[in-house]
């Protein structure tokens, strides 16, 4: 799973990969996080976090869900974010700062801790690309997505301090799988690098 804040270069790193033969690449479906049947859910929570964040959580967790349990169709299959990440990041985040009542956040993880126990979840491997919030803001006004142009530096400040209470200085959920970090700062020509320097490493989890 490659796991990193927002705009940190997640689908960039994984349309590289991509191009390898045997490996399975599934984006985050956020185009179903801006249009199911005619509604955005996305564009909603962030014009109204308190009002729409359980909405659009529960169908981050669906869509998630669905990509975790497909059958396999290559020996690798390289997934964008997970279930986890939807719940210990996202969700934790609204949550923690106020923006989603006690309640949404109760069935939310009522939800989400029925599908960790009944449901097989494998995971060989957590690649996260760390970036600093700074980077993030710049890339993301950079891909201007109409739902994000709202979004402050402080919130990429709270998803990454989130990520690295997990992930890194696990002090906050119990981590799936080992983490490989590759620092993700640096231009795209220094990113690609790093990725076939990590080859071996993220093919080879599975084994
Ligand atoms: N290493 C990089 N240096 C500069 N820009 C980058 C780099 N990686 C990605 N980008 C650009 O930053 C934006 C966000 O990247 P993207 O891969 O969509 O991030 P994510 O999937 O993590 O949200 C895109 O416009 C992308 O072209
Ligand atoms: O559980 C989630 C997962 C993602 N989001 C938001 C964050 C971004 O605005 C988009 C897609 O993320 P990228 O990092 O650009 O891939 O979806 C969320 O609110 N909740």
């Amino acid at each position: 799973m490659t796991k990193g804040n927002i705009a940190s270069g997640k689908t960039t790193c994984l349309e590289y990969f991509s191009k390898t033969s045997d490996i399975e690449v599934l984006t985050e479906p956020v185009s179903k996080w801006r249009n199911v049947q005619g509604c955005n859910p996305l564009g909603l929570m962030y014009q109204d976090p308190s009002r729409w964040g359980l909405t659009l959580q529960t169908y981050v967790q669906l869509t998630m869900l669905d990509r975790h349990v497909l059958p396999m169709s290559t020996p690798v299959r390289m997934m964008e974010r997970s279930i986890y990440s939807a719940k210990y990041i996202f969700a934790e985040n609204l949550y923690k700062s106020g923006k989603m009542p006690e309640v949404d956040f109760a069935v939310l993880s009522e939800w989400f801790e029925w599908i960790i126990k009944n449901i097989a979840i494998p995971v060989d491997l957590i690649v996260y690309l760390q970036t600093s919030p700074q980077t993030c803001y710049e890339r993301l006004k950079q891909r201007c997505r109409d739902e994000e142009k709202v979004i402050p530096l402080e919130y990429l400040e709270s998803i990454h301090n989130l990520y690295e209470d997990w992930l890194i200085h696990h002090k906050s959920f119990e981590v799936p799988a080992p983490v490989l970090v590759i620092p993700a700062d640096h231009d795209l020509k220094k990113m690609l690098h790093q990725y076939e320097e990590n080859r071996e490493k993220i093919l080879m989890a599975h084994c």
